[in-house]
């Protein structure tokens, strides 16, 4: 899949701009502030309808307008795509695919593939379970759309279940007789969450190893995945083997309303929902040990990276080519790492690279180049550069 057209209106700093784009690798390229992330953030809001960079909506906005319009035309095989979205911070986005409006936004998740690898990935191993929380979530559905609906209502569930929690402290137990309700629907859903991750951990752990052993080499440790839950799983945080046999649904649900229910004095008194996937981790580990507190920074990146080259091979093992998107990590990287991920970009169907400094970014993939100066974006014709 690749983006044939990328149109923005009122998008972050640009208020306009249209870049035609190719298969194969694209560097856009220009001075620090020109927009040039903004770019490829518009291209990953696409494929998860969410930014790398922030949490909400509104920053995406430019100042003063009310809202931002996302429009691109991809290619994929032989089909055209045509995806519109208005991004309406504080009301419910609009989405068009082919010109027809979807009725529900989130059903735009899935269609768009991506892999976008950011300074920001940092926080992937370093950074709070929140942020791993994320990742899986997002490449869950990304993989299997119809887990929007279970993500946003076990969502919708866990407020729900939180506000009633903070009710029945304040009124020394008098909601709890609602409290059942929800607690069906939390071992409903969380059960479901609970299994796609699991599943899906297991399907990355063999393709992020491999993905590590090219960026870090052969002899760097091993990078293991394994899942941590407030649910009692074997082998809780431990690496999980390849082929690992896997709990279902039923049996999470049993184990997840057992533990719901031990839970419940401790729920009430805190006021807040204890028990369930929105506590879990994943566990990213370098050889022996945890990567978090003990992998240093160079370590951090290559673990980082592996996960996001993981995740590139895991949508291939799909049968999908999703767009690779590199914003600003080749200046950040050793010559090794750059060239590991250098032969993985030029194998990309379409990688989109942002640079401030076209130099650190390695030769072979300098081919299609677009400037972004001045609030505009202009594909450099080599031709005209070298008369010039
Ligand atoms: N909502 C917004 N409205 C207007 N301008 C914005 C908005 N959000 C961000 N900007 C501006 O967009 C500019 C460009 O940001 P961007 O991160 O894309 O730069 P860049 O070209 O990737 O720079 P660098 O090389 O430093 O990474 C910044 O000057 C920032 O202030």
């Amino acid at each position: 899949m690749y983006v044939r057209h990328l149109q923005l209106g009122s998008f972050r700093n640009w208020e306009r701009v249209d870049v035609a784009l190719t298969p194969g690798p694209t560097v856009f390229v220009g001075r620090n502030g020109e927009g040039k992330t903004n770019l490829v953030e518009a291209v990953g809001y696409l494929a998860t309808m969410s930014s790398h960079r922030v949490s909400s909506d509104a920053p995406l906005v430019r100042h003063g307008a009310e809202q931002a319009v996302v429009r691109a035309a991809l290619r994929r095989e032989d089909r055209e795509l045509l995806v519109e979205i208005e991004i309406n911070p504080g009301r419910a986005n609009r989405v068009r695919v082919n010109r027809a409006p979807l009725p529900r936004p989130r059903e735009l998740l899935g269609l768009v593939k991506t892999v976008l690898f950011a300074p920001e990935d940092l926080v992937l191993v370093r950074g709070d379970p929140s942020d791993r929380r994320r990742f899986l979530d997002d490449l869950l559905v990304s993989r299997t759309p119809r887990l929007a609906a279970v993500r946003s209502d076990y969502e919708r569930v866990l407020k729900q279940r939180n506000a009633l929690l903070k009710t029945a402290r304040l009124a020394r137990g008098g909601a709890l007789a609602t409290l059942d309700v929800w607690d069906g629907h939390l071992v409903d859903l969380g059960s479901q969450l609970l299994s796609a991750r699991l599943r899906l951990v297991a399907d990355l752990v063999p393709h992020v190893a491999a993905a590590h052993a090219q960026v870090a080499g052969p002899d760097a440790p091993v990078a293991g995945l394994g899942y941590t839950s407030t649910v009692p799983l074997a082998g809780d945080g431990t690496p999980l083997p390849a082929g690992t046999a896997l709990p279902d649904v039923a049996e999470l649900a049993a184990a997840l309303r057992e533990r719901v229910a031990e839970r419940r004095t401790d729920e009430v008194d805190r006021g807040m929902t204890l028990v369930g996937p929105h506590r879990d981790d994943l566990v990213i580990s370098l050889g022996p040990v945890p990567a978090k507190g003990f992998a240093s920074h160079g370590e951090s990146w290559s673990l980082a990276l592996a996960l996001k080259l993981g995740c590139l091979e895991l949508f291939r093992a799909d049968g999908e080519e999703p767009i690779l998107v590199l914003d600003d990590v080749f200046a950040t990287l050793d010559t090794e790492r750059r060239a590991a991920l250098a032969a993985v970009a030029r194998s990309a169907e379409q990688t989109l690279i942002t640079a401030a400094v076209l130099d650190d970014v390695p030769a072979e993939l300098r081919g299609t180049r677009v400037q972004v100066a001045g609030g505009a974006a202009f594909v450099v014709d080599p031709a005209v550069e070298e008369v010039s």
